[in-house]
């Protein structure tokens, strides 16, 4: 057994843990990054980089059945769902080097491919390797859960893993689970010439305003996918290419292929977290607001950490530790500032308080300022004029912004600032935003909050009229 002895253990080379190896070793601490499975995690090999490359190809095919409109002809895509693997596959290789082991060997950190677990407070194995580290970072992400459904361990399923490895285009695909991996890749397969069917047991996109979410929901419908909701799956049969779906009220849904996209379970069984005096929930390692575990030496960060589950938090979640890990300064992970984005088409963003929460939150106090895409001119001339954006504001501050509509995900970097950065009305007002872009929504939503003030004031009226006898 070979002994290493470093300032910062990470476990985990995801998200999360690059990011955090990443910066702590660039800022001089000794870092040991522990690998179990493949360099990039989740997101790069099984997540959002081939999820948002499938996506692209299907925009394509649809792009070309619905050409006409712009007067170039229409044509029957000619799918091969192969090749758009191959995309998906060269896609993720261009991204792979930035999270390679020679990219962070060549960065200075100690990397070793090899699951980990606790054996004490402040050591752990891995392989034939015993470290012992000064602070650990636990950065094991999660799987796809695989729920107790009656039949499953019977029945071949995909998960969004094996997903990505699938070459045959599937004729009909299910889908259990209508949260943000079901539509994206229901969309997907539809526009790639799939049969679809998601079966939902609750409301499909429940997280994100009702609004917003109807108006992803009926593109979908209007596709072509088929989308039952309140339908809690309890039992599937079946083999390759027949599968049979059964819900608690008694529908059944039958197709070719079955994906499971019912959430999520954080990767903590290997770790024997009880030897550390780690503790744990369902969700994940149970961390404090500085995402420190119950070990005062061991942080937990990124999927694991039981929160909001998305790249972009895996990165925030490292840079909130780093200052701690490395300059002992308290640090605080917040959410009200956090974005997040499904990248259906439409769009669908939403950053910080939904209208709902911010009306929970905030009661009377709430302002809600909208601005509808089809008002947009660039949205018109790209016939794109389906969505809204709609801003909570609270004494002029932006508290929450939910955007449905082209690139609502690019769109929702604006308002990622502005909650960032306690931004106010005044200000997103005062931005001069080129014309015509879509990304004018933004201003225009700004403009809708101040146009009765401005307008609709018997104040500002009087105050003119009164000035202007006096202007020579
Ligand atoms: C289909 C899909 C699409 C998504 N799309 C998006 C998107 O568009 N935008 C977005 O922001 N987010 C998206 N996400 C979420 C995003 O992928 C995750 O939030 C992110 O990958 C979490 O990063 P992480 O570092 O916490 O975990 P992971 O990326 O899961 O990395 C954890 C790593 O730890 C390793 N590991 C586990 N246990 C051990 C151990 N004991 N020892 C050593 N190594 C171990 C694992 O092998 C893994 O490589 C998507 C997720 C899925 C599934
Ligand atoms: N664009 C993005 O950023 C993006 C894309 C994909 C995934 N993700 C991340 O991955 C996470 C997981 O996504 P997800 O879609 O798997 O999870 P999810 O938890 O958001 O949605 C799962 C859905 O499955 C339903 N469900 C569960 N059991 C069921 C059953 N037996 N029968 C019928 N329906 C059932 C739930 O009601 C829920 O609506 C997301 O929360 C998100 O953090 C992000």
């Amino acid at each position: 057994m070979e002994r290493i002895e470093t300032d910062i253990l990470v476990i985990g080379a995801g998200s999360a843990g690059l990011s955090v190896a990443a910066g702590a070793v660039q800022m001089g601490a000794s870092v040991t990054l522990l690998e179990g499975g493949e360099m990039g995690g989740d997101c790069l090999n099984f997540g959002c980089v081939p999820s948002k490359a499938l996506i692209a190809s299907a925009k394509v095919a649809h792009a070309q059945a619905h050409s006409a409109v712009f007067g170039v002809q229409s044509v029957t895509p000619q799918i091969d769902y192969a090749a758009a693997k191959d995309h998906v596959h060269d896609v993720i290789a261009q991204i792979a080097p930035v999270d390679s082991q020679d990219r962070f060997e060549g960065l200075g950190v100690r990397v070793i491919r090899e699951y980990g677990h606790f054996i004490s407070k402040t050591e752990v194995e891995a392989g034939p390797y015993q470290i012992t580290a000064r602070r650990i970072v636990i950065a094991t992400g999660s799987s796809p859960t695989v729920p107790p459904i009656e039949g499953l361990e019977t029945v071949p399923y995909l998960t969004n893993e094996t997903l990505v490895d699938l070459r045959e285009k599937p004729d009909h695909l299910l889908i259990i689970g209508g949260g943000p991996i079901g539509m994206e890749m229901a969309q997907a397969h539809i526009r790639l010439g799939c049969k679809v069917t998601v079966i939902e047991g609750d409301r499909a996109l429940s997280k994100d305003d009702p609004e917003a979410a109807a108006i992803v929901l009926d593109a979908l419908r209007g596709e072509g996918v088929e989308i039952v909701e309140s339908a809690q799956v309890s039992r599937v049969a079946g083999e390759a290419s027949e599968v049979r779906v059964e819900t608690a009220d008694g529908r059944t849904f039958s197709g070719s292929h079955l994906l499971l996209a019912v959430g999520r379970t954080p990767n903590i069984d290997r770790l024997k977290l009880d030897a550390a005096g780690v503790a744990s929930t369902k969700r994940g390692i149970k961390v404090d607001e500085s995402l420190r575990s119950t070990n005062r030496r061991v942080y937990a960060i990124g999927d694991v950490a039981g929160g909001l589950q998305f790249t972009h938090v895996a990165g925030y979640h490292a840079s909130v530790v780093i200052r701690s890990l490395l300059f002992g300064l308290p640090s605080k992970a917040k959410t009200s500032h956090i974005p997040w984005a499904t990248y259906t088409d439409p769009e669908l963003a939403q950053i910080g308080l939904t209208e709902a929460q911010a009306r929970k939150t905030h009661g009377d106090r709430l302002e809600v300022a909208r601005f509808d895409y089809s008002h947009n001119d660039r949205a018109i001339a790209e016939r794109r004029k389906t969505g809204f954006i709609k801003v909570m504001v609270v004494r002029g501050r932006p508290v929450g912004a939910t955007i449905v509509g082209h690139q609502a995900g690019e769109h929702a970097n604006l308002w990622a600032l502005v909650l960032a950065n306690r931004l106010k009305m005044s200000q997103i007002a005062a931005m001069v935003s080129p014309y015509p872009t879509v990304g004018e929504v933004s201003k225009r939503a700004a403009g809708a909050y101040f146009t009765p003030r401005l307008f609709d004031n018997p104040w500002v009226k009087r105050v003119v009229s009164l000035v202007q006898r006096w202007l020579p």
